[in-house]
Order: structure tokens, then sequence, then C-alpha cells
């Protein structure tokens, strides 16, 4: 192998020939209880980010996606074969390495430790030394060397949060991240899925999450979907639509409107 970092095909252009990265109807369980159900999912290329609570099946489907693990039913594919896992670079939720390895006695398995710079770890530091966003990080170098077409980052932690949302943004390939809330990871993502127990709640565009909120003193509107909060009511509407607003005005009802962030759109409909 090359000793030598391979930039270009990392960061520059894009990968030949677009690859697509399926989820066909997988559904996951163990033993007997299912921890996901019927997802199905598309990516050519672009940004995905997998949305969810606490145990709501984000790891499962990420290892679903990189090959470890085989669904209960349905298949994951790319370009409609079947997974070549080196195309598919994974970096675990929590990575393990043995702790006594330094980081270039690691890259020794791939053969070459210059990754370790793109990185930015230092090759003489032990894993017990790591943190768990430098282990990401090891993690991310050993595959690289295998010129991956798509990268799949399961949560990112505080201490490497800056470094992987970078990553993302350069990296030449199709990228799928997995974390709990929109707010840290919304600029480097396109394309959303929700799971929620299990399941697909949202799957879209993430311009499909934009909501406004409609805030009014006038307690007993004619509406629908109108929610009592101390004393004032709120009611949600999708950001384009102006149905409510012109009905309020009709009514010469006063009224405040604010954007509901992405994170509010999700634990309120999604979660
Ligand atoms: N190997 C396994 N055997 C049995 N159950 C499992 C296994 N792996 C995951 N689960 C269950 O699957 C469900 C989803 O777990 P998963 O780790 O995918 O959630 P998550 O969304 O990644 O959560 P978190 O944000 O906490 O990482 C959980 O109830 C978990 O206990």
């Amino acid at each position: 192998m090359n000793t030598l970092v391979d930039y270009e095909n990392i960061f520059i252009g894009k990968p030949k020939g677009i690859k697509v990265l399926q989820a066909i109807d997988v559904s996951k369980r163990y033993q007997k209880d299912y921890v996901l159900r019927n997802v199905n999912l598309e990516l050519e290329q672009g940004r995905l980010g997998i949305i969810g609570l606490h145990d709501s099946g984000k790891t499962v489907l990420m290892r679903l996606l990189s090959g470890l693990e085989k669904p209960s039913s349905g298949k994951i594919t790319l370009d409609g074969r079947k997974l070549d896992r080196r195309k598919i670079a994974y970096v675990p939720q929590a990575p393990l390495f043995d702790p006594l390895l330094k980081a270039k006695e690691v890259m020794r398995y791939v053969g070459s430790e210059e990754y370790l710079d793109v990185v930015d770890l230092e090759r003489e530091k032990k894993v017990k030394d790591m943190s768990l966003g430098e282990k990401k990080r090891l993690a991310l170098a050993l595959s690289l060397p295998f010129t991956p077409e798509y990268l799949l980052i399961d949560d990112i932690t505080e201490d490497s949060k800056e470094f992987f949302l970078e990553f993302i943004k350069n990296f030449r390939g199709g990228v799928i991240i997995s974390y709990h809330n929109f707010r840290d990871v919304w600029e480097v993502i396109d394309d959303v899925i929700i799971l929620s127990k299990g399941r697909v709640t949202y799957k879209g565009n993430k311009e499909g999450l934009k909501f406004k909120i409609i805030r009014t003193k006038a307690l007993n509107i004619p509406l629908d979907r109108v929610v009592r909060e101390g004393d004032y009511v709120e009611i949600w509407e999708e950001f384009d639509d102006n149905f409510v607003e012109e009905k309020l005005k009709a009514l010469g009802i006063n009224y405040e409107v604010k954007e509901a962030s992405p994170d509010e759109v999700f634990q309120r409909f999604y979660a």
C-alpha cells in the first residue's frame, strides 16, 4: 500500500460513478424484540443525518448500514449489489482498540501511519491515554487508506465535534451521521431521517422541518390544532403555509410569529 496520504481520494472531487446506498425495508430484532422496523433509505453521495432520542435505534441502523450486522429482514445494498465494506468507512459510537497500543501501532494493520496526520492524532499516543473523540478519529484514520465512498459516523463527542464537522464538510463522498439533536449537526446535513422507537417518523430534506409558531392572547379562536400555553395560545403551521395567519388577520386578532427550531419540531412531532 502507498504510504503517503492520498488527499485527492479523500477530499477532492467526487468519487467516480455515483453510488447509491440503500436500505430496503430493513427490520432488525434481537430475540423477540424488534429494534428497527421497515426502514427505507436511499442516499446518492449526499449528507444524511439520522436523528433520534436515546434508544431509538440509531446505532443498530448504523451497524447495519456499515455491513457489521445483518438485518433480520430486508437488505442493504450499494448500487443494487452486496455491500463492499471497504467502501464504507464506519466510525463506531465507542471504538475498541487494545489500550496498550500506540496510535502508530494500531495503524500498522493498514500499513500507513501517515493517515494519523489527517485526523490530527499523535503517533506515539497510547489508546489508554486517548479521549473517546480521539479513539473515534483513530477509527476514521484506519478506514481512509481504502478510499471510502461513504463515511458513517455514529455520534460525535464534544471534544471531536469541531474536527468531524469540518471533516464532513470537506469529505468528497457521501456521509451519514447519527446524532440526538439537530442543533449541532444542522450545518453539515441535507437530508434527514428521524427514528422513534425503531421506526422512521420523518424522511426528507431538512427544509421540510421548517415550522412557525403563531402565538396570540385571544384564547377562543375558531381553529384546529390550538394549544393553550398559560395565558396565550399557540398554533404550529408549516413555514410556507399562510392559512392560520390569514384567518387571524381576517378575524382582526393580534398575533406574533416565531420560527420553530428544527429541534423543537423534532421534539413536538417526530420524537
Ligand atoms: N445486541 C443487542 N441485543 C439486544 N438488544 C440490542 C442490541 N443492540 C441494541 N439493542 C437494543 O436496541 C435498541 C436501540 O439501541 P441503539 O443503541 O441503536 O439506540 P440509539 O438510538 O443508538 O441510542 P443512543 O442515542 O443511546 O446511542 C435499544 O433498546 C437496545 O437495547
